[in-house]
């Protein structure tokens, strides 16, 4: 063959190549998120955006909160008297469709279909793609039911208890920290305890230096800094959910699914790092703590393994660490809520210092109402995490009488209901009383026949993939608010507590920079 007709052939198969590529994007980035959108339009208990828009689709709506500094998921409570008209939600995240399960109804049905055509999926997606072999992404094999039930029995209430003495130790180390700065930022500080905390139910105390030696971490200009561990999972969570909303994530899934480019390349190698971290601490500790016996179970692998206490690290800490700042944020907005919360500590005999560690039990703390309505309420009015893992269709099914095609991504929608006026009278408002069914508000409430449902409180979702650690968290966050509300005043900026569409939800931009005085 001829030269010219060489390079002519090879030439005419990259023009077939080329013309095949952009058929390819242009049917995923377009055809099928415009189809996907145009379906769903007609269903009139469906909601979905007004207009198609292409690639961002509705994380269009995170973005725009954010540039408006609002909080990223601060549409889903503005939106929510439009959006609880619907029974679902037909969303692009990016390009992806997904299905949100909005309305009771709905959430019943996906309830009643729940493992056998509905099951737990997407490793790759958020903070899931750190963490791909954890209990919250694996599907609801008998295996991994076995493992969830393990995970339940060391953070039952029972259980919880006994981390009570070393949740005030941390909450006292820190608030002496904090009363030395002239401005903290509150998670951080909030942060070190939950982390503490989970450091010892995983690890026990014998591996204290390790969890607090220096570990590199690669940062976005190429410069490798030498951070503590806690300091790694704290960018790591943020660096996984910033993933969600870059652009390649969602044109060119296999780039970030296999840390081709960055920040996914990087984001890939500061979480191997961190695991390395976990392995050797997990190997040094000789305490035989909950991460011992993850590690002495003989049927999952050392990859499930290390991202189950990866993952029960990040789930145990950085939720309840959000939800804290949130709490403490409604209390400083709300001078006279702190006031009855702190003469109901009183009265319960919780002052400063020694006496605090002595009267401090899982009973005492269990039985303070208006502590329990006011964390309940912080749970309300800002969810730290706004919609579920991702869910599946196993089979092509139906929610509402809406069909969803088989492999069709499916979330509940966490967020929108604790702002349904149907449900919550004065549903914008903080107000603990509300989740006191002796107090005068709830009975006013109850007569205008407004009253929330078993489903109108979604925190932790709902069915047998809901949150295991819901007992843990509201004791860890009813102990931490009791101590820092008797021995702190913790004030935050003036421009941030007028913002009225701030939150401190997981991948929250807003840093709570705060001032600490001793009471
Ligand atoms: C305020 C604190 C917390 C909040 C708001 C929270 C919320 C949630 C939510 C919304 C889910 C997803 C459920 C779904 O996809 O349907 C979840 C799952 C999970 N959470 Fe929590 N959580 C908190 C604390 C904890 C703690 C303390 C632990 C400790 C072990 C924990 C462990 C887990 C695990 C292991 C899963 C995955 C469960 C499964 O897929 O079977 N969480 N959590």
């Amino acid at each position: 063959m001829p030269i010219s007709g060489y390079f002519s052939s090879i030439f005419s198969y990259f023009l077939l190549l080329l013309l095949g590529l952009i058929i390819y994007v242009l049917n995923t980035v377009l055809i099928q998120p415009y189809l996907f959108w145009r379906k769903y339009k007609k269903y009139p208990n469906v909601i979905t955006r007004e207009s198609f828009s292409p690639i961002l689709g509705d994380m269009k709506d995170h973005r725009d909160s954010m540039q408006n500094n609002k909080v990223h998921y601060s549409y889903m409570k503005n939106g929510a008297e439009k959006y609880n008209k619907h029974d679902l939600r037909a969303i692009l995240d990016g390009i992806f469709p997904t299905i949100m399960v909005l309305s009771n109804k709905a959430l019943e049905e996906f309830l009643s279909m729940q493992v056998t055509k509905i099951d737990k999926d997407d490793q790759h997606s958020g903070v899931s793609s750190f963490i791909p072999n954890s209990l919250g992404t694996m599907k609801s094999t008998k295996e991994v039911m076995r493992r969830r039930k393990n995970t339940l029995s060391w953070v039952s209430l029972n259980s919880a208890s006994t981390y009570i003495p070393h949740m005030l130790r941390c909450l006292e180390r820190v608030s002496k920290e904090m009363k030395t700065k002239q401005q903290v930022d509150l998670i951080h500080s909030m942060n070190v305890v939950t982390f503490d905390v989970f450091s010892d139910i995983l690890f026990g105390d014998d591996v204290k230096e390790l969890v607090s030696k220096l570990y590199p971490y690669e940062n976005p200009d190429g410069s490798t800094e030498m951070i503590e561990l806690r300091e790694m999972l704290i960018r790591l969570t943020k660096c996984y959910i910033a993933q969600i909303f870059h652009p390649l994530s969602h044109m060119f899934k296999f780039l970030k699914n296999r840390g081709l480019v960055n920040p996914f390349k990087r984001d890939a190698k500061n979480a191997a790092e961190f695991k390395r971290a976990i392995l050797e601490i997990v190997k040094n500790s000789k305490e035989k703590k909950a991460a011992h016996y993850m590690f002495s179970d003989p049927i999952s692998s050392e990859i499930e393994k290390l991202d189950e206490v990866c993952g029960v690290m990040l789930a145990g800490s950085e939720t309840t660490s959000h939800s804290l700042v949130s709490c403490l944020y409604f209390l400083n907005k709300h001078p006279s809520t702190l006031a009855k919360l702190r003469k109901e500590l009183k009265d319960n005999g919780f002052r400063k210092g020694q006496s605090f560690f002595e009267l401090c039990t899982m009973e005492k703390i269990q039985s303070m109402t208006y502590l329990t309505c006011c964390v309940k309420e912080a749970f309300r009015c800002d969810i730290v995490v706004p919609r579920s893992f991702a869910y599946a269709a196993l089979e092509d099914i139906k929610i509402c009488g809406v069909p969803i095609s088989k492999g069709t991504k499916i979330r509940i929608d966490l967020s929108t209901c604790h702002f349904d006026k149907n449900k919550w009278l004065d549903e914008y408002e903080f107000i603990p009383e509300r989740h006191d069914f002796e107090s005068e508000y709830y009975k006013r409430a109850k007569q205008t026949g407004i009253k929330p449902d078993v489903y109108s409180r979604r925190t932790f979702s709902h069915g047998m993939r809901s949150c295991p650690g819901q007992s843990f968290a509201m004791l860890e966050m009813k102990v931490a608010i009791a101590y820092l509300v008797t021995h702190l005043d913790i004030q935050f900026d003036e421009e941030q507590l007028n913002n009225k569409d701030i939150g401190f939800g997981l991948g929250s931009h807003f840093i709570p920079l705060v001032t600490v005085k001793e009471r």
